[in-house]
């Protein structure tokens, strides 16, 4: 397919407008999508953050918990450095003893804030010496506190790789330092993993001068220290404390034994106090209730999307019923179309015109041969039904409206009635319509009608002319025998019911057999016929005139009739049979006998009538002249 092309279908696809009903479910679920992933990913980032504020929070104020730890620790140094300045041994000659160390320490109010202290330690500086002299300095005390024991001989502290510095730092300062982590075991200085705390203490001379004396060590036991903070912090929150200022070298020192998990959550915090380092670790562990927080976000991106699929799912449900349900009228009105169609053109097809009338818009449509049977133009659009029935012939108007009345009030739903409309040569056509009622209201009522009209006129000349024949003379085409009799019961009847008078005349030609003998069958047939056309001429249009044998006629004169006009009348007959008659090259003369019979004088009934008709006839046969009223009349 050319670009052209499908340009140009795309084109009117998109003028038909189905591409909005099916673009629109796409567009819902990608602008959904859309705002939820913008929505997870905003909240997710508030979440986030949130998280990280509640960690910096958690772990600043355990910073602050082990500063006020170490605060206090190094009050109990100040004390000591306080009672050494009281116990000044320049001016008392008395220096800073066990003694009175142990009896400062016992008097101390420690409290929970001093937890892990292990004890206080003297450690003297050996006047005079280098300070990097390997004699000195030593430890003398230790501890004051419950702890492990009386130290035996003082170790040289001094020679102690990660305690000297500290030492050293104390001394050139004057302030108080820390150790790194040491096992204070080693050092018989406490029970388990720790740092010491250095206090210098200086000995001042007159002169301005001052020289250090000796040192008092606090060994702090980091477990002691550290575990009353982790127990104070949130659950799912562990603390770790390492020396220095990384995580990894130098080691970790609390607790004991902690491997933190891959991709586990952690915050840090440097601590710097007495000239050493530390870096407090925040750990977050999977039951940490915040966590779960951070799921929301997803579950609300997740609820998002799965709702933008589902009004998605909606809109292409909604779109593709619209869809369905406009396709599925359209197949059906193809169909019902179609169906129509097929109805009309076979109706159409055997010569039947189809019409349908919806009765409450009173609006009537034909099909053309419809038009053509009923003499309607096809310019002239629809006919209504008041129209229509001028078309028809007015005798059949009463029998046409009384059959479509009762159809409409409540017949059998279905009309049948014939009638005539003018014929295009002149005369009548007759037609037959049927009907039948096809949609009703809700009470019942009539709402449209549909039916057939077929020309019938040829079957009803057929009809009319067998009905002629089965009661008409063939030759003649007067009545036979059988008609004539039956129009002469009626008019009795009628004459009896009136008290009105009939004459029945009897006509008989007088030697017509020698006409057939001398000419042929033929000539005698065409003399009869002529004959009775005078006969007929005889009589008015209302009278009667049979043919009851080869050559008798019978004339009845309906009522109400004198016997003087029914004598004047076969007077007539005898006098027009006598006429001289014309066929062809033949000329003929022809005489009859006539017989008259009134009623009721001459008889009351069929019978008696004929009879008083056929002896008068008779006798003036014989007569061989007319004779009128000699039997009876
Ligand atoms: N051509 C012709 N002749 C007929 C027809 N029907 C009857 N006839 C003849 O008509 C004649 C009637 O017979 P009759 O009445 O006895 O003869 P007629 O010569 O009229 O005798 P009268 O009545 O006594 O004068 C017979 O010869 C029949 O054959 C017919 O349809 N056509």
């Amino acid at each position: 397919m050319s670009l052209r092309r499908r340009l140009l279908r795309w084109r009117a696809r998109w003028r038909r407008g189905p591409h909005l009903a099916q673009g629109l479910p796409w567009a819902i679920l990608l602008l959904g999508l859309m705002l939820s992933l913008g929505l997870w990913s905003h909240e997710r980032e508030e979440a986030e953050q949130a998280l990280q504020r509640d960690l910096d929070a958690a772990l600043h104020a355990a910073g602050q918990r082990l500063s006020h730890r170490l605060d206090a620790l190094q009050q109990v140094l100040s004390a000591v450095h306080a009672l050494a300045q009281t116990q000044e041994p320049v001016l008392t000659g008395r220096s800073l003893d066990e003694a009175r160390l142990g009896r400062f320490m016992e008097a101390l109010p420690l409290g929970a804030e001093h937890a892990g202290l292990e004890g206080l330690a003297l450690v003297r500086w050996m006047p005079g010496r280098a300070v990097d002299d390997k004699a000195s300095p030593r430890a003398l005390l230790g501890p004051l506190l419950p702890g492990p024991g009386q130290l035996g001989q003082p170790p040289d502290l001094w020679r102690e790789a990660l305690l000297q510095p500290a030492l050293q730092r104390a001394w050139e300062s004057g302030q108080v330092a820390l150790s790194p982590a040491l096992d204070l075991r080693s050092w018989r200085l406490g029970r388990s993993l720790g740092f010491v705390l250095v206090q210098p203490l200086f000995r001042s001379f007159p002169d301005g001068g001052r020289r250090l004396e000796s040192w008092v060590l606090a060994p702090v036991a980091l477990a002691a220290l550290m575990d009353p903070l982790q127990a104070q912090m949130p659950r799912g929150l562990s603390l770790r404390l390492f020396d220095g200022e990384g995580l990894q070298d130098p080691p970790q020192i609390y607790p004991a034994a902690a491997v933190p998990a891959r991709g586990q959550r952690h915050r840090e915090e440097r601590l710097h106090r007495g000239g050493q380092a530390w870096t407090l670790q925040l750990l977050v562990q999977p039951d940490y209730a915040p966590l779960t927080r951070l799921g929301e976000p997803l579950v609300l991106g997740l609820l998002g999307g799965l709702g933008s699929l589902l009004l998605a799912l909606l809109a292409w449900a909604l779109a593709g019923s619209r869809e369905r349900a406009q396709a599925l009228a359209q197949r059906m009105t193809r169909a019902l179309r179609e169906s129509e169609q097929r109805w009309a053109f076979a109706l159409e097809g055997a010569g039947d015109g189809v019409w349908d009338w919806d009765m409450r818009a009173d609006a009537l449509v034909t099909t053309a041969r419809w038009k053509a049977l009923m003499g309607w133009s096809l310019a002239a659009g629809e006919p209504r039904l008041v129209q229509m029935l001028p078309l028809v012939h007015p005798d059949d108007h009463v029998q046409l409206r009384q059959r479509l009345r009762d159809c409409i009030q409540g017949g059998p739903g279905t009309f049948e009635v014939e009638y005539r409309v003018r014929a295009e040569g002149g005369g009548w056509r007759w037609l037959l319509a049927r009907g039948r009622i096809v949609e009703r209201d809700e009470g019942g009522d009539p709402l449209r009608m549909i039916g057939t009209l077929s020309d019938i006129d040829a079957r009803r000349q057929s009809e009319a002319q067998i009905h002629f024949l089965a009661r008409h003379d063939p030759l003649t085409e007067l009545a036979n025998r059988a008609h004539f009799s039956e129009r002469l019961q009626q008019a009795l009847a009628h004459a009896r019911r009136y008290r009105e008078s009939l004459g029945l005349i009897l006509v008989d030609l007088d030697r017509f057999k020698p006409v057939n003998d001398i000419h042929g069958h033929a000539v005698g047939d065409e003399l009869l016929q002529a004959m009775a056309r005078r006969l007929k001429a005889a009589v008015r249009e209302t009278d009667v005139v049979g043919r009851i044998g080869g050559d008798e006629f019978l004339v009845l004169l309906c009522g109400p009739v004198s016997r003087e006009s029914a004598r004047h009348v076969a007077e007539k007959i005898y006098n027009l049979v006598a006429q001289p008659l014309q066929l062809g090259d033949l000329s003929l003369e022809l005489t009859c006998s006539v017989g008259l019979a009134m009623y009721p004088e001459d008889g009351e009934d069929e019978h008696s009538l004929k009879k008083a008709a056929d002896d008068a006839m008779y006798a003036s046969k014989r007569a061989g002249r007319l004779l009128l009223g000699t039997t009876g009349g």
